[in-house]
């Protein structure tokens, strides 16, 4: 949507010209503002009365290189993690989710569907697809119990969520058995009850019950403490639908028909032997992206069957590519997007905005930006509206000339559990989270 996890505005509408040698690159800006964020409020005595609780990194502690990087707490002895779940307000009960119920999923996608993430002006909200939500919630090795719901005793209607998923993380050289969590979420008329402590609590009990002790998350509000802050950009395939539902605005000295030959790309990709990533490509797409993911500082430690989950097409949820040299037959290169719609709120003429989000890259031979082009030329044959892409890994090289623009909203990463010492650049991170 317009961006991030809960994020603001329409992104420019005329990509911003390249900075000049000495100006700050934007992952320094996004870092500054980080910085300015945390001291306001703290010289606002503003408290998180929860996170302050938590163990993950503080902000008084911020630039105290003296702490050592890695768990915070030891791992209790299982005997010791509290066996019941946390107590709700009387009026509401926990719900493990079965994703694999038909019925059950249209519940969880009509809450989020009506309560999940907007941007700051409410214009637009996530709308994650069933199928989506099951491919996300139901990763080798899942656990039902992680998947997390409240409903009203009485009627029985949900009225929040929120899921974790196992993963291998590195972090450094250190491979760490995390959870991810994602989709919390708390019907509008519930909010500011003090719930989503309970269902963070509640999660992380039936994570602690697995014996896994870190976790990793973002968000598009600052919390205690961001391990890294990212930036969307925002590639306009429909400058018009974009223009018209207010996700963009006309550039200056802009009009309409100069906007939609500036966006406007060739029919067919331009890399010979790029074509969609089949089951038989999984050994080869894992050796690739397992090489490439071991340059950066936080990544998934990515196998056969993870790849093979995460990566290969499935329809209106995951695109990947990859490129075969057409003499050695050998897998080269990759791109994947996956396709996260966005409601439009009250528009006449348009009720979704058909993106697609940048995912796992990799080029060795095809060089990243034509590989990039290529990524954005399926998407706009497949009639996306719009290519987002975070800052992260390599994604700085492309964005500014392939004609994104930056988004207003910002994505903070954060570890549970796991203390790192500096705060990330956003292309040292390798990790995507949906
Ligand atoms: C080892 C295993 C560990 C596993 C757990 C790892 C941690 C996982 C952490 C979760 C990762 C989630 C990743 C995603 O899914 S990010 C997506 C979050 N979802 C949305 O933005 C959807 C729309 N919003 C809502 O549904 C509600 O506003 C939510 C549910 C977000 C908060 O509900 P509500 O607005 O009614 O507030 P409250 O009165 O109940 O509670 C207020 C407290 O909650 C803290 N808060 C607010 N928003 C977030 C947030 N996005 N992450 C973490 N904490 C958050 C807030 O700072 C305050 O604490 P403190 O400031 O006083 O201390």
């Amino acid at each position: 949507m317009v961006d991030s996890n809960a994020s603001s505005g329409a992104p420019e509408e005329t990509p911003n010209p390249s900075p000049d040698g000495n100006a700050p690159s934007d992952s320094d800006l996004a870092l500054d503002n980080l910085a300015r964020k945390v001291q306001e409020s703290l010289a606002l005595g503003k408290r998180h009365k929860f996170w302050e609780s938590q163990p993950v990194g503080q902000f008084k502690d911020i630039g105290d290189t003296s702490l050592p990087e890695g768990p915070i707490e030891a791992p209790t002895p299982l005997s010791e993690v509290k066996q019941e779940p946390y107590n709700l307000p009387n009026p509401y009960e926990w719900i493990t989710c079965d994703m694999d119920s038909e019925e059950m999923c249209i519940e969880v996608y009509t809450l989020l569907t009506n309560n999940y993430v907007e941007d700051d002006e409410n214009m637009f909200r996530f709308n994650y697809s069933k199928e989506f939500l099951q491919w996300a919630l139901r990763p080798p090795g899942y656990f039902k119990s992680w998947h997390i719901g409240v409903r009203v005793k009485n009627s029985k209607k949900l009225v929040a969520f929120i899921t974790g998923i196992p993963a291998r993380i590195r972090v450094r050289d250190e491979i760490v058995n995390m959870a991810e969590i994602n989709f919390l979420c708390v019907h509008k008329k519930l909010r500011s009850k003090r719930l989503a402590p309970v269902m963070i609590k509640e999660v992380t009990r039936r994570v602690h019950l697995e014996h896994i002790w870190q976790a990793a998350y973002t968000a598009g509000i600052v919390l205690p403490t961001p391990i890294s802050t990212c930036q969307y950009w925002h590639r306009s395939l429909n400058p018009k639908k974009l223009i018209d539902v207010g996700f963009s605005r006309l550039g200056a000295r802009m009009t309409m028909s100069r906007t939609i030959k500036l966006y406007k790309l060739p029919d067919t990709t331009a890399t010979p032997g790029f074509r969609k990533m089949e089951l038989h490509d999984v050994p080869a797409v894992t050796r690739t992206i397992r090489k490439y993911l071991s340059q950066f500082i936080v990544a998934p430690d990515f196998d056969d069957n993870d790849v093979e989950h995460w990566l290969l097409p499935k329809e209106n949820v995951v695109d990947s590519y990859v490129v075969e040299c057409p003499e050695t037959h050998e897998i080269t290169d990759f791109c994947s997007f996956y396709t996260l719609p966005s409601s439009i709120l009250g528009n006449q003429s348009y009720s979704t905005l058909k993106a697609a989000y940048s995912y796992y890259n990799v080029s060795t031979k095809t060089p990243l930006l034509q590989l990039m082009n290529d990524a954005l030329i399926v998407a706009k044959r497949k009639d996306y509206d719009v290519f987002n892409a975070l800052d992260v890994m390599h994604n700085g090289s492309f964005l500014k000339e392939l004609k994104f623009g930056p988004g207003d909203g910002k994505l903070h990463y954060y570890l549970y559990n796991y203390r790192i010492k500096q705060t990330l650049k956003a292309s040292e991170l390798g990790l995507v989270l949906l």
